[in-house]
């Protein structure tokens, strides 16, 4: 038995009020706040711990929240008119729709212009390769057209219009192999394209390596509901959508509303016997054995059935306590990607849970675009992980 977490029409999406919410605080007080017409102040109190922990990634925190916000935009009017003529395949036969790759040259082309006196350094997920080509002409054309109305929709920026030409080269920024010197940022413009497709949870994840660490992270799920999604169904409730979740290494996880609430600090849950504890898994069967979470659900005792949920939106549901427990077990061979964890990961690990590999080993994103890891990621809380590794490495065992 599971619960699979979706299936939401694809009409259902959140209306952004763009002008909603103006900062009422300085920005010489607020160093957080900086040009985000978009954003609304974490709490006072949030603000003043920051700043004894430290300040260091406030600007770059602040244009991701800002990159992220506006790409889920573009990514919400998309999947309102998801038209079939919106969806490519890659050569790795994954979908990849005018979403994605309008979303990458936004924050792409906004992360840059923020920062222009640092040489600018991208790893994300796509690339212009497919888009060059002849039949992709007027999947180009609408991309440019929608990355040009999301730009404009910021009213803080007065930028005139990209060319095809500059999209294309603007979705080549994140050709970089990221790596263990300087600062890289790590972008998924639309983590779980088959969740999107379906009308159910994506997520536009964003992070920053500094060093090879991940030192902040934005994850904007336009579909999640604000309250815990394990008791959403979307066919009956009319709970509000559409959360921003935001991470700075020492200085705590925030989730507010993508149309710009109060940050609230978010702690993953406190649950510590397992038999309590519920757990996320891939939606997509395919990409992580729901046969090996069973069997370790069993070990511990776990009574709730798995929620099925798409995307980073898992690691966002588990750092506000949703859930207790994320597993993922890819098929041999499977080679993790770092946009697919990075952003999830500090999220997580800044509300107090830990993300570790199946070795019980932390991730290391300081190899380049892949993670190079032991088996599987498993994440949860502090208390319940020795248990749940000792599950895990019993249940390898034995398969
Ligand atoms: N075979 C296989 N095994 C494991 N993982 C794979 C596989 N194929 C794809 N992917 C990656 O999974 C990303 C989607 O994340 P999830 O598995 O969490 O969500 S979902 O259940 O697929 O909806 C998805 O991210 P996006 O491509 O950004 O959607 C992929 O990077
Ligand atoms: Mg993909
Ligand atoms: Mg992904
Ligand atoms: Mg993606």
């Amino acid at each position: 038995m599971s619960t699979s977490i979706g299936h939401s029409p694809l009409t259902r999406g959140v209306l952004l009020h763009i002008n909603a919410t103006t900062p009422t605080h300085s920005k010489s007080q607020f160093p957080f706040l900086l040009s985000l017409s978009i954003a609304s102040a974490p709490p006072l109190r949030a603000v003043g711990r920051r700043a004894a922990a430290s300040m260091s990634y406030d600007k770059q925190l602040a244009a991701a929240k800002k990159a992220a916000s506006l790409a889920a935009r573009l990514c919400q009017k998309v999947q309102k008119a998801l038209l079939q003529s919106d969806v490519q395949t890659k050569s790795d036969r994954t979908p990849v729709t005018v979403a994605d790759y309008g979303a990458q040259a936004v924050v792409s082309f906004i992360l840059e212009k923020q920062f222009p006196s640092v040489p600018f350094s991208l790893v994300a997920e796509e690339d212009s390769g497919d888009l060059r080509k002849e039949e992709s002409r007027e999947t180009l054309h609408r991309i440019t057209e929608l990355v040009n109305e999301t730009l404009a929709s910021d009213e803080t920026s007065d930028i005139s219009p990209l060319s095809e030409e500059d999209v294309l080269i603007t979705i080549d920024k994140g050709k970089s192999e990221g790596g263990p010197h300087g600062q890289h940022w790590v972008l998924d413009p639309i983590d779980g394209t088959k969740g999107f497709l379906r009308g159910d949870q994506y997520a536009i994840a964003l992070a920053l390596l500094d060093k090879g660490k991940v030192v902040l992270g934005v994850l904007a799920c336009p579909n999640l509901p604000l309250t815990s999604i394990v008791r959403y169904d979307p066919s009956i409730s009319d709970d509000k959508v559409g959360c921003l979740f935001l991470a700075q290494v020492n200085a705590g996880t925030y989730m507010q509303s993508l149309d710009g609430s109060l940050a609230t600090k978010v702690h993953v849950s406190a649950i510590e016997n397992p038999e309590e504890a519920s757990f996320f898994e891939s939606f997509e069967a395919a990409h992580s054995s729901h046969d090996l979470s069973s069997s370790i659900a069993k070990k511990l005792g776990v009574k709730a059935p798995p929620a099925r949920i798409d995307s980073q939106a898992k690691y966002g549901a588990l750092s506000r306590g949703d859930g207790a427990i994320y597993l993922r077990f890819p098929r041999k061979g499977y080679r993790e990607k770092i946009w697919d964890h990075a952003a999830g990961c500090i999220v997580v690990a800044e509300a107090g849970g830990i993300v570790t590999d199946a070795g019980g080993n932390p991730l290391d994103f300081s190899k380049g675009r892949y993670l190079d890891l032991d088996t599987g990621i498993v994440v949860t809380n502090q208390k319940l992980m020795p248990k749940l590794l000792k599950a895990v490495q019993d249940s390898i065992k034995e398969k």
